[in-house]
């Protein structure tokens, strides 16, 4: 490859760049590119500068190293401080101290990284990333508190989380106590917080006994004296605590910090999240009475999530970081992504013509599915928030066990907090595009077009599929412009996405908006001519009839 084709492709520059530190470039990182004997370092970061400059001055993300352990049941340790940090939208570099065999049983063995190579990894991340805040864990020799004490000097950061990680609650030892004389001396003084838990912040005072509230409140004072600006002692192992209490101290003020104290085995690492949690907010720009707030409702939260999930077959096993795991466990009958058949018969709902037949949401959408419907939306214009979640979370429920997917319409936020399979928007409702950002890669988009234009900017933005209409006037919605079926042929055709018509559709005409006959209509959805009835489920079942017999007819 010449030199000018390096220069003018932009992916080779982003490889070029991410591949080498600084430090490295002139010797070991050439060698990635056929180039290596012509480009010299000068010229690599005068290149390096002039690519930021074309791009903009770029966007600066809060970053957090952790210079931590390796736990491989990734509960603790350096995986869950990048989980944390991830959590709570910060980068996280990592700095591996040592690696341990460690699984929800206990500790199984541990190899300590030479500390020559510890200050090797802290040159790389320091000497070239913008690391806001550092965040120490497992440091299990002496020789690499004194490294990470001399890198901090040469490359000094905005904040210092000390978690003096000791023992595991597994009861193994991860720092001997010969690591406690320069952890005094060198670590605390320059420690903008310190967070042990109550046999740690013993140890740091040479074994005192911490039993009680007003121990920890001493114990904290006490550590305050040692240097750092703040003291967190962490009450997780309280005996016979009903709240999870931690003492912190500002040098100034005591707080105590209260959250409730959830029941579950899944407590394996909370104390190296709640470090990296606090790291994390301080990075991006809180307080530090801020930063321990948000980190321990942070826990709590998820500790509340997790409390069922089974992890190994130990005593303590991990939590779920990004609350995010239950979903794909439990409810998923939907594990297949969308499936374009599913716009079949496609039932949404009016709360207006439930109240009018005295049907419950729920009661109308399963009569639907009994009938046939392959697809619900949850359309309720004039309902309070919270009651339109419970009722999405008990068609959840029925949609769920009969394998049909329900969308919500328009509030994105009611789809979230229900988990439901996606939504449905409209022209003037959350940006396609948005949702998708919002809703995630696996869910449902569907949106409302009426032109070719509308449909291309729909796929475009990653909908899934597109809803077209109306197809025939309907007094479902106002003001409501008719596309008919040559409007809807068009926007068929010229759509990337699968269409399903809308629009004043019921038994009388869905024949012939199937009889358009172009491969991108895959059903039409319905509001009235299902809902505005006494059976619902007979009325679905006669529409099923029809659509059966249009589409065999047709193909
Ligand atoms: N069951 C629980 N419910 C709610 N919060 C808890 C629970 N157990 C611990 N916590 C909180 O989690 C944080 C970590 O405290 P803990 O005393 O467990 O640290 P730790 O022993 O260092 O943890 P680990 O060694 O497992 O990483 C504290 O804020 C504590 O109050
Ligand atoms: C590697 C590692 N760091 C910290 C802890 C403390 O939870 C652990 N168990 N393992
Ligand atoms: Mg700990």
């Amino acid at each position: 490859m010449a030199y000018a084709q390096v220069l003018s492709s932009p992916y080779a520059y982003a490889s070029f760049n991410r591949v080498m530190p600084q430090g490295f470039r002139r010797s070991k990182g050439l060698s990635y590119f056929s180039v290596n004997s012509i480009i010299n370092q000068d010229k690599q970061i005068h290149i390096c500068m002039e690519m930021q400059r074309e791009n903009g001055s770029g966007i600066k993300v809060p970053h957090v190293l952790t210079v931590a352990g390796s736990d491989s049941g990734a509960g603790a340790g350096i995986q869950a401080d990048i989980k944390a940090c991830a959590a709570r939208g910060v980068y996280c570099s990592t700095v591996v101290t040592a690696v341990t065999a460690q699984n929800t049983v206990g500790v199984q063995g541990v190899d300590i990284v030479p500390e020559d190579f510890v200050a090797k990894q802290l040159k790389s991340v320091l000497a070239d990333m913008q690391v806001d805040v550092v965040k120490t864990g497992m440091l299990p020799s002496i020789g690499i508190v004194k490294v990470l004490h001399q890198s901090l000097k040469e490359f000094p950061v905005r904040g210092l989380v000390v978690d003096p990680v000791m023992v595991s609650t597994s009861g193994d030892v991860l720092a001997g106590p010969s690591v406690l004389t320069v952890f005094r001396e060198q670590l605390l003084p320059v420690a903008d917080i310190v967070t042990p838990n109550l046999k740690e912040a013993s140890a740091l005072l040479g074994g005192l006994k911490l039993e009680t509230i007003s121990d920890m409140h001493a114990a904290a004072k006490l550590l305050h004296d040692m240097g750092p600006r703040n003291v967190l002692v962490k009450g997780g192992d309280l005996p016979d605590s009903l709240d999870a209490i931690d003492i912190f101290f500002d040098g100034e003020n005591i707080f105590e910090l209260r959250s409730s104290r959830i029941k579950t085995r899944n407590t394996h690492g909370t104390g190296c999240s709640l470090a990296s949690c606090i790291a994390a907010e301080l990075a991006k720009g809180s307080s530090m009475l801020q930063a321990v707030k948000a980190a321990k409702r942070y826990i709590e939260a998820a500790l509340g999530y997790s409390r069922d999930i089974v992890i190994g077959n130990g005593p303590q096993g991990p939590f779920d970081h990004l609350l995010r795991l239950k979903r794909n466990i439990h409810n998923s009958s939907r594990q297949k992504g969308f499936d374009p058949s599913d716009l079949f018969l496609y039932a949404v709902t009016d709360s207006r013509m439930n109240k009018k037949w005295g049907h419950s949401i729920a009661d109308a959408v399963k009569a639907a599915i009994e009938g046939g419907a392959t697809i619900v939306q949850l359309r309720e214009k004039d309902i309070e928030t919270r009651d339109f979640l419970e009722a999405a979370k008990s068609c959840l429920k029925i949609c769920r066990s009969h394998g049909v997917p329900l969308l919500i319409n328009d509030r994105v936020d009611v789809a979230l907090a229900c988990d439901a399979d996606g939504v449905h928007v409209g022209q003037s409702d959350m940006p396609a595009h948005i949702a998708r950002t919002l809703l995630g890669p696996e869910k449902i988009i569907g949106v409302s077009c009426k032109t070719p234009e509308q449909a291309e900017q729909a796929w475009f933005d990653g909908a899934d599929y597109i809803g077209c209409g109306g197809v025939y006037p309907t007094n479902t919605k106002e003001n409501n412009v008719t596309v008919g079926l040559d409007g809807l042929k068009t926007v068929c055709l010229a759509s990337k996405l699968p269409v399903v018509a809308i629009g004043g559709i019921g038994l009388s005409n869905a024949h012939a908006v199937m009889e358009i006959n172009v491969p991108q209509l895959k059903g039409v959805a319905v509001v009235s001519a299902l809902f505005d009835r006494q059976c619902v489920s007979t009325e679905t079942r006669k529409l099923h009839s029809v659509l059966i017999e249009a589409t065999s007819i047709v193909k």
